[in-house]
């Protein structure tokens, strides 16, 4: 049975940030992700799972300014010292909470350019390196263009080759099942294929994004495909509930610890 982690981003949105810890946990899950803790204290966050008995699935490395529209700075000329901060800030937060898996993100850069794919490669060779001392996995996600216009890594079969390329026992996949359907399809074979390489999954239903319960793809027969495979991560369940988030918890009754 897949382990499923709340995205405390995306989902309990009628809470607080802090207080979404306790909602998640009340309505059965028992593992937590969202894409940036920065705006807490390191040990609010930690009180919030250990008083919940959470687990800390994964988290974002700070991703330069959001708010100015940055995705990531890992391919971005000129960053590299704003990267390395950023490394030991995100450690501090994986100390705090125990979390063993961290995404980073590589920004607005053409996909083509070899510069930025250069300053991409430098960037998730140091990041990896410096988790490992921590026994952290550092994950790369593709993300499609229409959701993310502009993001450097858009394509699996790239992140494919660059973990093959890299060599790095640390660096995974983030196959991220809504992304992977926007951009390729074949999401069962790409599982198959990918599922040695991959640190984490998240579900969405595509196209809107919502609970994976309806739409395009048959989310049953892919969890099932999941413990087929043996997978013992998390699955994150990076979507936008279609109104409030209790009333779409139907497709999770099977999995819930309440
Ligand atoms: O966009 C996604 O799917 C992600 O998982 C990133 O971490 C946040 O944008
Ligand atoms: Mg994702």
């Amino acid at each position: 049975m897949p382990a499923f982690a709340a995205n405390l981003t995306l989902m309990f949105n009628e809470w607080s940030f802090l207080d979404r810890f306790d909602a998640a946990a009340d309505a059965g899950f028992t593992a937590v992700e969202y894409l940036f803790p920065y705006e807490a204290a390191p040990d609010a966050i930690a009180e919030r799972l250990a008083r919940n008995g959470l687990q800390q699935a994964l988290f974002n490395l700070p991703p330069g300014n959001w708010a100015a529209g940055e995705r990531g700075i890992a391919a971005l000329p000129g960053r590299f010292d704003e990267l390395t901060s950023g490394v030991e800030r995100a450690l501090d937060y994986a100390a705090a909470t125990g979390v063993k898996r961290l995404h980073l993100m590589a920004g607005l850069a053409d996909s083509k350019d070899e510069e930025a794919a250069s300053c991409y490669r430098r960037s998730i060779v140091y990041t990896a390196e410096r988790l490992a001392e921590s026994g952290i996995d550092l994950l790369i996600e593709p993300i499609n263009g229409r959701n993310m216009p502009g993001y450097f890594l858009n394509d699996f079969g790239t992140a494919e080759r660059l973990i093959a390329e890299l060599d790095l026992p640390n660096l995974k996949l983030q196959f991220d099942i809504y992304h992977r359907q926007v951009l390729h399809g074949d999401v069962t074979m790409a599982l198959r294929r990918l599922l040695p390489v991959t640190g984490h999954i998240q579900v969405a239903s595509v196209p809107p994004r919502h609970e994976p319960d309806d739409e395009e793809l048959n989310y049953a027969y892919l969890f099932e495909e999941i413990d087929r495979l043996g997978y013992d991560g998390f699955v994150g369940c990076e979507y936008i509930p279609r109104g409030r988030t209790l009333d779409g918890l139907d497709w999770f009754k099977p999995f819930s610890r309440s």
